[in-house]
C-alpha cells in the first residue's frame, strides 16, 4: 500500500497477462515467495467451469481470490470491482487483511482493453487501485504460433510494460530469436526478460510504470467501445470452448497417459491448453498435469490436497471446439475413466 499527498490508501495493480499455458501461474508462484511481494492479494481468472490455478499457488501471506465467471475481459464489468472492493472491505474490516499490492491474473484469452479500461475509468477502481504494471507472459515455445494466429496475442504483447519471455529452456536458439523479433516487432518499448520456471525479481515486474490515463484509453479504445448500457463489447473468442472433466474413482496412471496421449494425438493444433488436479490410485497426493499444444510439460505433485474433496479435475480448452465435440466425447467415452462433465 502507498499514501498519496492526500493520505488515502493506493493498492497498485500489477495485470499478469499473457496466453494459454505461457507460465502467468508459474510466474506468480515465484514471485510471491519474495519478501517485497508481502501483502499481495492475487486475484485469478479462469475460463472454464473448474478453477485450478488458485489451487497452486501456495501462501505465506496475502490473500489469493478466484474470480468465478468466466473470462475476465467478458465479465469484468461487474467481477473486478466487486472483486476489489471485498479486498478494500477486508483491508477496513476486524480482521485487517495485509492489503498493500494487487496482481491480476487473466485468463489467457483476455484481450487487455477492456480490462485496462474498467481499471482506468471505473472511478471505483482507479483512484485506490492505480494501475503500475502491466507484465505479459509470452511462450518461446508457442508465441509464434499463437501471434499468427490470434489477436489476443498480440494485443497481450503489445501493451505490456514488461515482456516475460517463458520456456527459453525448451525452444531452441533460432526459435526463440524469432520470438524475440516478433516481440519488438508488436512492442518496440516493452524490455523483453527471458525467464525459466518463472525465476525472476518480482521488484522488475511490479515497479510502477506510471501508465498515463490516456494512454491506458487509447489502448482500451483498440479493442471496443462501452455501448450505452455500460457492456464491453469486443470481439469474442471465436470458437473456443472449455470442456471441465470430473472423476471421482482415482485412475490409473496408464489410462491416464493413454487418454492425454490420444488427446494431444487428435487434437494438439486446436488443443490450447489442458491442465488438471488428479487424484491418481498409489499416489496420496494430488498430481498436476499441463499441455499446450502438443507439448506436455512434466506431471507435478502438489504437498497437499488443497480441500477436502479428492475428485479428479481435468480442464480442456480447444479451438473449434464445437465442430469436434463428437470425436472429443468419443476419446473421452473410449478412455476407460468414468469422467463426467462439469461443464
Ligand atoms: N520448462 C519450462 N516449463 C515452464 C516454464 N514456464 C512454465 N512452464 C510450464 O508450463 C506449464 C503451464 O504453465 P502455467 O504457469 O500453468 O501457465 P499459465 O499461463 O498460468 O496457464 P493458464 O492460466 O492456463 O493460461 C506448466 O507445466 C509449467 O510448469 C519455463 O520457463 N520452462
Amino acid at each position: 500500500m502507498s499514501s498519496e499527498p492526500d493520505g488515502l490508501p493506493r493498492w497498485p495493480v500489477t495485470l499478469l497477462i499473457g496466453m494459454l499455458g505461457s507460465g502467468k501461474t508459474t510466474l506468480l508462484r515465484h514471485i510471491l515467495l519474495d519478501p517485497a511481494m508481502r501483502g499481495t492479494a492475487v486475484l485469478i481468472n479462469e475460463i472454464g467451469e473448474i478453477g485450478i490455478d488458485h489451487h497452486l499457488i501456495e501462501r505465506i501471506d496475502g490473500e489469493t481470490v478466484l474470480m468465478r465467471s468466466g473470462c475476465l475481459c467478458c465479465t469484468m464489468r461487474a467481477d473486478l470491482p466487486q472483486s476489489l472492493n471485498a479486498l478494500r472491505r477486508r483491508w477496513l474490516g476486524d480482521d485487517r487483511l495485509d492489503l498493500r499490492r494487487v496482481v491480476i491474473e487473466t485468463t489467457g484469452l483476455a484481450v487487455p482493453g477492456p480490462i485496462l479500461r474498467e481499471l482506468a475509468t471505473n472511478p471505483l477502481v482507479a483512484s485506490d487501485f492505480p494501475l503500475s504494471s502491466v507484465v505479459a507472459t509470452v511462450d518461446a515455445q508457442h508465441a509464434l504460433r499463437q501471434t499468427r494466429s490470434r489477436e489476443e496475442a498480440r494485443q497481450q504483447i503489445a501493451v505490456a510494460d514488461i515482456v516475460v519471455l517463458t520456456k527459453t529452456d525448451l525452444a531452441n536458439k533460432a526459435t526463440t530469436a524469432a520470438v524475440r523479433r516478433e516481440v519488438s516487432g508488436l512492442n518496440p518499448r516493452a524490455p523483453v526478460i527471458a525467464v525459466t520456471s518463472g525465476v525472476v525479481d518480482a521488484k522488475r515486474l511490479i515497479a510502477d510504470h506510471d501508465r498515463k490515463e490516456e494512454d491506458i484509453r487509447a489502448w482500451a479504445d483498440v479493442d471496443g467501445a462501452p455501448d450505452p448500457l455500460g457492456h464491453v463489447t469486443h470481439a469474442p473468442h471465436n470458437g473456443i470452448g472449455t470442456l471441465s472433466l470430473e472423476a471421482r474413482d482415482p485412475i490409473a496412471w496408464a489410462a491416464l497417459t493413454a487418454f492425454l496421449s490420444g488427446l494431444v494425438g487428435e487434437f494438439a493444433p486446436s488443443l490450447l491448453r489442458f491442465k488438471g488436479i488428479l487424484n491418481v490410485l498409489g499416489s496420496d497426493l494430488p498430481v498436476v498435469v499441463h499441455g499446450v499444444h502438443d507439448a506436455f510439460y512434466p506431471a507435478e505433485t502438489l504437498e497437499a490436497w488443497p480441500t477436502q474433496d479428492r475428485n479428479s479435475r481435468l480442464v480442456l480448452i480447444l479451438d473449434r471446439m464445437a465442430q469436434q465435440r463428437e470425436k472429443l466425447s468419443r476419446l473421452i467415452g473410449s478412455s476407460g475413466i468414468d469422467w463426467s462433465i462439469a461443464g
